[in-house]
């Protein structure tokens, strides 16, 4: 384990506590260029079947954390461990390969298919290499286009389908290598109501389907959090101000806190509700 390019992906241990999908110790991120601290003295522990919220205001450095989960970019300092593996001691192509990540940059070609789209997620590749998939992917590709509710987009091109459409294409997409971890940077992101809750029941769907998959997600609206979400981290200014149970961390106080504005917090049918005010003393949840 942990040696250089020798990628070790645990198997389900049976243990009462669900195995660490990932494991951030003190880090921090430094951007070169500008000298500018991104990320300072995080810790934080993820395990199987976990469901994180990301939460924090614009520029608080949740892309990039997620970019580490990911295995997309390395620490400054401290140290990352993800699916057993620590970065800097493997390759994180491979790595990459067992982690799904779907985020708002991701290049993908608007000509193919969503069945193709979600193929290429079984090579971790932009465009599709047609003789890496056998029949089993193929099927798999159909199975997973309908766990999303996709089943009928299969042959449209992927650029004219809806934007909750894709944002499902894109997860069916990151489950094809069936990953311990999946990373959702903003799914929500400019969709409308129905979209909106049709990929609430998606996720939903995914978190009472596999119970040993660990998800963290990336939003800006409570609203947005399916009832299924476990966890939350909040961040500000790349540091944690809270982190754990979501009945503990997602109050109106902790939500002040991070995002330094009244913030109130309320629940209804296990879903949140948040309202921001400016100046006011926070009032007292609904
Ligand atoms: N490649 C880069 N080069 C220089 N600075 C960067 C780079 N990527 C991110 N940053 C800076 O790091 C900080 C955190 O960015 P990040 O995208 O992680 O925040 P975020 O919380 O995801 O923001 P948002 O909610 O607006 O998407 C920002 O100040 C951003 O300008």
């Amino acid at each position: 384990m942990n040696q250089p390019s020798a990628l070790h992906v645990p198997t389900q241990a049976a243990s009462r506590v669900p195995p660490q999908v990932a494991s951030i110790e003190g880090v921090g991120v430094r951007r070169t260029t500008s000298d500018q601290l991104i990320l300072d003295g995080i810790d934080w522990l993820v395990r199987a079947g976990e469901h994180w919220a990301l939460l924090g205001a614009n520029g608080a450095g949740k892309t990039t954390l997620l970019k580490l989960l990911g295995a997309v970019m390395h620490p400054t300092t401290g140290s990352v461990e993800v699916l057993g593996n620590r970065l800097g001691r493997v390759d994180v192509r491979e790595l990459r390969a067992h982690i799904g990540h779907v985020s708002t940059s991701q290049r993908v070609p608007r000509d193919a298919t969503a069945h193709t789209v979600v193929l290429t997620g079984a090579t971790g590749t932009v465009q599709p290499l047609w003789r890496k998939y056998d029949d089993e992917t193929r099927r798999l590709a159909s199975e997973l286009l309908s766990e999303l509710d996709c089943k009928e987009l299969a042959d449209r091109p992927f650029g004219v389908c809806s934007g909750g459409q894709r944002a499902r294409i894109l997860i069916a997409r990151a489950l094809m290598p069936a990953p311990s971890l999946l990373l959702l940077d903003e799914p929500f992101n400019a969709l409308d109501l129905p979209s909106r809750e049709d990929l609430i029941d998606a996720l939903r769907r995914l978190a009472a389907d596999r119970p040993s998959l660990a998800t963290v997600t990336v939003t800006h609206h409570l609203e947005e959090l399916p009832d299924t979400t476990s966890h939350a981290l909040l961040l500000r200014e790349g540091r944690v101000t809270a982190c754990g149970p979501v009945s503990e961390v997602l109050t109106g106080e902790l939500m002040t806190q991070c995002f330094g504005r009244p913030i109130d917090v309320g629940r209804q049918d296990g879903r949140w509700l948040a309202r921001s005010g400016r100046g006011a003393e926070p009032r007292r949840p609904v």
